[in-house]
């Protein structure tokens, strides 16, 4: 028999366990499409300079907030961007303060933004220490930055030379594998028990390094860590699907302007803030686990994080026929490309804008 068609999906509303949402017009452009599908975010502090300080953090939160839609309600939560000059006792007040929700871990030179990352992990040890006694969960950009790792391989050593030891030294330290890519990776969270969770982004659900590269290179599919091959997004998939609590959506939506992107030298990062959830609800349909999506959007991520769960719900609706994507976003600076998922959607969010 076949399943009872569905065309009005309502689920928690979702959080984004892993978002970038810059500053000046590219923040005011890109809030409200986050606001839309999203009660909260955990809001990642790569700018330049970047947010090192509970004051630093305090600001950004104000022109977030000032960058919400009139009639949305949303809530970032704050990181501070780790460096080796971060002091322990200013990370340790801001979280008591509820300042903040994690600290985020690049290694310097991993990504965009991360030149004022960790070079030497000795450094940051008192750090991550108090990390653990006090339960704030570190948030780690999981790349080696050795110049003679090929870049595919990045995320593979980094478990096995970076993570794997941090977590044996540091067991009661929470972490979460940021933007996961690899089957390894999949493996790596599924063989710990404890303190170890990761977030799984959209576009490395829904496409692979082919669409990245064959028949031209597709720049807006650039992103960190790179895109791999099919096998290793089917392992995401499924983990994404599976119902173990340890995988949560984390979108990593990381807007450029389309000209920094389209370049010689082109920047990292894929904008899916506006479709995630309709692109979601199309796979965990195709894979036959629509009733597994809401506890990867809007609950497993919650309560790694120990945030209470959203009340408000958020509505999905679906379409006789494949939806048009926005394709393109206005700034004031000029326009970001919106993710092309390559395949029907049906998905889409309900207009709420109409009183
Ligand atoms: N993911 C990306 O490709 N880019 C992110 C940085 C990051 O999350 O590594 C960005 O800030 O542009
Ligand atoms: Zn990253
Ligand atoms: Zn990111």
């Amino acid at each position: 028999m076949s399943k009872p068609f569905l065309d009005r999906l309502i689920i928690r509303k979702p959080d984004d366990m892993h978002l970038h949402l810059r500053d000046g017009a590219m923040l005011k452009a890109v809030v409200p499409v986050s606001a839309a599908s999203f009660s909260r975010a955990i809001v990642m502090p790569n700018l330049v300079p970047p947010v090192v300080t509970a004051v630093d953090a305090e600001r950004y939160r104000e022109r977030i907030m000032g960058a919400v839609g009139e009639g949305q309600g949303f809530e970032p939560l704050m990181t501070l961007y780790l460096t080796e000059d971060t002091d322990p006792k200013d990370v340790a007040r801001a979280a008591a303060s509820g300042q903040i929700a994690a600290v985020k871990l690049y290694p310097a030179g991993a990504t965009t933004n991360s030149q004022s990352g960790v070079r030497d992990l000795d450094k940051v040890m008192p750090v991550l220490e108090r990390l653990a006694e006090i339960g704030l969960p570190l948030c780690i950009h999981g790349e080696v930055t050795d110049k003679a790792v090929d870049i595919f391989d990045r995320e593979k050593v980094f478990l096995e030379t970076v993570l794997s030891p941090l977590v044996a030294r540091l067991p009661n330290l929470r972490v979460v594998l940021e933007h996961l890519t690899t089957s390894e990776g999949v493996s790596f969270v599924r063989e710990r028990q404890k303190n170890l969770a990761a977030t799984i982004t959209v576009h490395h659900l829904m496409i692979n390094r082919n669409h990245m590269l064959v028949g031209g290179i597709r720049p807006h599919y650039y992103c960190l860590p790179i895109l791999k091959r099919d096998t290793h997004q089917k392992a995401l998939v499924e983990a994404a699907t599976s119902g173990d609590d340890r995988f949560f959506l984390g979108t990593d939506s990381a807007p450029h302007l389309a000209t920094d992107k389209e370049s010689a030298c082109g920047c990292a990062g894929c904008f899916t803030a506006g479709n995630a959830m309709p692109c979601l609800a199309q796979l965990f349909e195709d894979e036959g686990a629509l009733d597994r999506l809401e506890g990867f959007t809007s609950e497993f991520g919650a309560r790694y994080y120990g945030l209470a769960l959203n009340n408000e719900k958020l509505t999905l609706l679906r379409s006789p026929q494949p939806v048009t994507q926005t394709l393109v976003y206005e700034t004031m600076n000029g326009q970001v490309a919106g993710f092309d998922p390559q395949r029907d959607i049906f998905w889409k969010l309900e207009d709420t804008s109409e009183a």
